[in-house]
Formats: structure tokens, C-alpha cells, sequence
């Protein structure tokens, strides 16, 4: 007994990659986009993500759930090698991933509720009955349920990314990527949509990576954040570091330079 607890591992479970990024290097053509990442992110972590425009943040995105493919290095997501996956297999990464987007990407001519029920519906097989029940819970978790037989035009932009976010959850995510899920919304909406994602953190423990320029949401949700720029890392750390006391010089001048935007 006594020798058993004495060679038991010493890794505590949370420090276990859900998603691993070594080396990874990618292009447009003759353009390189990524330049060599290597990051791991625990299960139940929040990265934030940040860095000038066209660093590359988008393409890393994608890249981890296999929108696109890499020249070299490698990327796991839950234990399932990305670059090397097969059609089941990335399909099944694609499908375990919400992607939330800047300009939310719901279908116009279905209403909140058709939003979020049609996937599970036609992808997963859920019933009808199941899926909207399912639905108007959702709507209720992003404070969306009096929105349910509405259409996205009639809808505030901080309330499309509700129902946008409350759509990706439906398929029962184990990871979130949101590629700056705000920035297309004005202060107040901001807010809103960052609180949600805050409460889907908490209630869900859900692995997160987002992009966003959001200091003060990356502060209080976020576990680690990272300074991407020409596809390089600049600097990661825990996110209070990383936004209060960063190492790197091109950091501070990164997030000046957010401060007073
Ligand atoms: N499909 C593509 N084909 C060719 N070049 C691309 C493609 N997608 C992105 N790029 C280029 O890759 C670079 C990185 O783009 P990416 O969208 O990842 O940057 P980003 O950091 O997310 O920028 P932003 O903050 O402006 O959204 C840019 O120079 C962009 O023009």
C-alpha cells in the first residue's frame, strides 16, 4: 500500500492537455500565417487570445477544429489527433466544437428556436419534442426565452450572439472557440454576451478558447492568455499576468495600444 503511494503519479489530473498544439506551422500559398505554435490547453481552461489583425488568431482557430489543414506539427483536441483524422473523426471534432463567430451566422429565415433545434434535429436524430424542450432551455440559460418565435432581424445584435451561443450548446460541446464574439456589438450588448459566456464557463466547466480584446472579461474568466503576432507566440501567462504585469515589451505595447482604442 505504502509503496504503492509512493510511485503513484504525481501530476495532478487538471494539468492534462484537452487540446495540444506543438509546432504547428501554416500557409496561404507562399504566406506564412502560423509560425511554429506549440500550446496546451487543460480541460476546464478559458485561453484568450489576442493580437494585432492578421496575426493569424482566425486561422489558429480553424486550424484546431480541422477547418483547416496544417503544413506541419500537430494538434489533439480531446485525444484525437486533428491533422492525421480521418472524415469520421474530424467530423466527430467538428461536431464536439461550438464555433461562435463575430457576426453571429444564424439562418435568417428560421426563428430563434428553429436556430438552435435544427442541428440536434437533423444531425444527432433528437426528436422534435426532445430538441425543442431542449431549445427554450437554452434560450432561457443566454435570457432568451421570450425570443423564441422570433426571427434574427428582430433581434438586438447582443441577442443574435445569445441565440447564436445557445445554438452551438445544443450540440453539447465539450469545447467553445468564439472568434471575437463581440466585436461587432456595441458596449452595453457587449456585456451581455460576455456574461453569458461567463455563466456557460461556470455552469458548463466548458474548455474555452476566445478571441477577444475584452481585458476585462479575460481577467475575470480566463485561466491563461496569450499574445500572438506574424504567427508567433509574443508571450503567454496566467491572464492577470499577462494583462497587468506582462514580460514582453511588444505586449505592453499590444495592450496599450487596446487600452486606448
Ligand atoms: N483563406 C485564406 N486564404 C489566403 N490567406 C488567408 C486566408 N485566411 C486568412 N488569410 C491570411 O492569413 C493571415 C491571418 O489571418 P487571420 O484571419 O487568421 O488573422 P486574425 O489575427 O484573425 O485577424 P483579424 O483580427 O483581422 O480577424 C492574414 O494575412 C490573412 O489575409
Amino acid at each position: 500500500m505504502a509503496a504503492d503511494l509512493m510511485t503513484a503519479p504525481t501530476v495532478p489530473a487538471a494539468t492534462t492537455a484537452f487540446i495540444r498544439i506543438r509546432d504547428v506551422h501554416k500557409s496561404y500559398g507562399a504566406v506564412s500565417v502560423l509560425n511554429g505554435i506549440s500550446i496546451d490547453v487543460a480541460q476546464g481552461e478559458v485561453l484568450v487570445l489576442c493580437g494585432p489583425s492578421g496575426c493569424g488568431k482566425s486561422t489558429l482557430l480553424r486550424c484546431i477544429n480541422g477547418l483547416e489543414t496544417i503544413q506541419r506539427g500537430g494538434i489533439s483536441v480531446g485525444g484525437r489527433n486533428v491533422e492525421t483524422a480521418n472524415a469520421d473523426t474530424l467530423q466527430q471534432i467538428r461536431l464536439s466544437t461550438g464555433f461562435v463567430f463575430q457576426n453571429f451566422n444564424l439562418f435568417p429565415h428560421m426563428t430563434a428556436l428553429d436556430n438552435i433545434t435544427i442541428a440536434p434535429m437533423k444531425i444527432l436524430g433528437v426528436s422534435q419534442r426532445e430538441a425543442v424542450e431542449q431549445g427554450r432551455a437554452l434560450l432561457e440559460q443566454v435570457g432568451m426565452q421570450e425570443k423564441a418565435d422570433v426571427y434574427p432581424f428582430q433581434l438586438s445584435g447582443g441577442q443574435r450572439q445569445r441565440v447564436a451561443i445557445a445554438r452551438a450548446l445544443a450540440m453539447k460541446p465539450s469545447l467553445m472557440l468564439f472568434d471575437e464574439p463581440t466585436s461587432a456589438l456595441d458596449p452595453e450588448m457587449r456585456e451581455e454576451v460576455l456574461q453569458v459566456i461567463r455563466k456557460v464557463h461556470h455552469e458548463h466547466n466548458m474548455t474555452m478558447v476566445v478571441v477577444t480584446h475584452e481585458i476585462g472579461f479575460a481577467k475575470s474568466v480566463a485561466s491563461r492568455a496569450m499574445l500572438l503576432d506574424a504567427g508567433r507566440i509574443v508571450e503567454e501567462a496566467p491572464a492577470r499576468r499577462f494583462f497587468e504585469n506582462p514580460t514582453e515589451e511588444r505586449t505592453r505595447r499590444f495592450l496599450r495600444a487596446i487600452i486606448n482604442d
